[in-house]
């Protein structure tokens, strides 16, 4: 995603996306317990979102409320009045953000499902952040039409929803090497069919692994502990979990496999990745699973394989188009095919993954909101400062500004005359961000401050908090 060169312009107020998915691969990320996620755009939040005063006024307000989730500071200062804080969360969201996001005194408006492009535009005017899961597209025209829009700072959840997509694969694989998606059916419908032909314990055969990140990983231990041998292709080495092993193609990965099951991100490299020629590599009467996204499988293809007995069966929770919302909406080739497990993207609609997806990613959304941190933001320069000095006379600048040669210079010589207790810029791509705590600053001088910063012409956003 790019933002449109329409949003580097000078903003007082923002949007901030926060989502369960990674938005983009993560191949260079290891697979133990990332501090940070992988990156795209970037942008950034309100100057005085209360809306008090002119917008080039910051709001002198110091108020407490109670203790804050994270270990920044026992205290919470809020820095401007976040009741004029506006968000709005689609797909079910879990509880656990709204009653976060609604503790800190934000407007939190809430939607089941996901909301098409027309509604989205209108919705999203006057929406400082949004909160989406996997259908949602925030499309440039809907970027276009939010009018807080500073540029977007976007935090996911990387891994709270791993364990259940590996948990789903695991029984899966017995489920398919079993054949009771069918045997189900059958009893269903009144039918008794005891058979045994072609029906498989999974101890011992091998599970071939395509993406060995956050899923891939927990999945390998899982599939080992059943006494599974596992192979695994990644486009990047990766230290084997257990026994299993790194091969060094995908072809040589289906050729070996009883089961193949999918785990890599939706990139240009991984459409359409397995189609007629990889269904033909793997073994006869072997089966493929994909929960990751739907595009990586050609669904024609799989579904004559599977007719064809070539492909003894199939789990597939992700699909090219997926309905928007729930109701007898599916259509797919795959429908009727022999044991073949269909699901409607549940891979990690757990109780525990949504609900650790709310805590994770609201707290990151509220302390980027509340104090300018961007620690865990995908797309954005993580930076942080350690706690703001609880005094009158202290601020904290927040300046997102455009990543060229000078800006530094033109910063210090604002602050030049001022107690900079300390100070931390990073950069991203064409984005640069820059937190600086000032004290024994008058409230002329905060709104001199602040009038210079946000003039400067690399500004994209300037905050000042309190
Ligand atoms: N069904 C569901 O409800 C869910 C689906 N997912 C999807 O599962 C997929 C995997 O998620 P994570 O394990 O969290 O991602 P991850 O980013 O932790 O791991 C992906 C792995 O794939 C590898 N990879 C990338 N391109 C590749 C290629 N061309 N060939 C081989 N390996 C490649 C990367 O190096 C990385 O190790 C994603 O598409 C994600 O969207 C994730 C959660 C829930
Ligand atoms: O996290 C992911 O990548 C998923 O696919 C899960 O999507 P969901 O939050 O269930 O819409």
């Amino acid at each position: 995603m790019t933002l449109p060169s329409s949003h580097f312009r000078s903003q007082t107020t923002t949007t901030a996306v926060f989502a369960s998915a990674p938005s983009t691969p993560n191949h260079l990320r290891s697979r133990v317990m990332p501090t940070s996620t992988p990156a795209t755009p970037a942008a950034v939040p309100a100057a005085n979102p209360d809306g008090t005063g002119s917008s080039d006024t910051p709001s002198v307000r110091r108020e407490r409320q109670g203790s804050f989730g994270g270990s920044q500071r026992a205290k919470i200062l809020k820095p401007f009045n976040t009741a004029n804080i506006k968000i709005l969360l689609l797909e079910n969201v879990n509880e656990t953000a709204v009653s976060a996001l609604r503790a800190q005194g934000y407007q939190v408006e809430t939607h089941a499902k996901a909301l098409p492009e027309d509604e989205l535009i209108e919705k999203i005017r006057d929406i400082h952040c949004v909160g989406i899961r996997s259908k949602t597209k925030l499309t440039r025209k809907v970027l276009d039409a939010a009018e807080k829009l500073g540029g977007i700072a976007v935090f996911n959840s990387p891994f709270s929803n791993s364990r259940s997509v590996a948990e789903l694969v695991l029984a899966e694989i017995v489920l398919l090497s079993r054949q009771l998606g069918d045997r189900n059916r059958e009893m269903h419908e009144g039918i008794w069919s005891k058979v045994s032909s072609n029906c498989y314990e999974i101890r011992g055969k091998t599970l071939g692994i395509v993406g060995y990140g956050h899923i891939g990983s927990q999945l390998s231990v899982l599939a080992e502990s059943m006494g599974m041998r596992v192979y695994f292709h990644d486009v990047v080495p990766l230290m084997p979990l257990g026994t299993s092993k790194q091969v060094s193609s995908l072809d040589e990965l289906l050729s070996v496999s009883d089961f193949v099951t999918l785990h890599v991100p939706e990139t240009e490299e991984t459409k359409n990745m397995i189609g007629e020629r990889e269904l033909n590599l793997m073994k006869q009467g072997s089966f493929l699973i994909n929960a990751s996204r739907g595009t990586i499988v050609q669904i024609p293809a799989l579904a004559k394989a599977l007719r064809s007995g070539h492909i003894g069966g199939a789990a597939v929770d992700v699909f090219p188009k997926e309905p928007a919302a729930n109701g007898k909406f599916f259509e797919s080739e795959l429908l009727g095919c022999p044991n073949t497990l269909l699901t409607p993207h549940i891979g990690g609609s757990t109780e525990e993954a949504q609900s650790m997806i709310g805590v994770e990613v609201s707290q990151a959304l509220i302390k980027f909101i509340n104090y300018g941190t961007s620690i865990g933001a995908v797309n954005f320069p993580e930076v942080d400062l350690r706690a703001i000095k609880d005094e009158e006379n202290s601020i904290r600048l927040c300046y997102t500004h455009m990543n060229v040669p000078g800006v530094l210079m033109r910063i210090t010589n604002i602050l030049a005359d001022h107690n900079v207790d300390k100070q931390f810029s990073d950069s991203k791509g064409k984005i640069a961000y820059l937190m600086a705590d000032i004290s024994d600053v008058t409230p002329e001088q905060i709104q001199d401050i602040y009038r210079r910063v946000s003039e400067t012409p690399t500004n994209i956003v300037t905050r000042v908090l309190y």
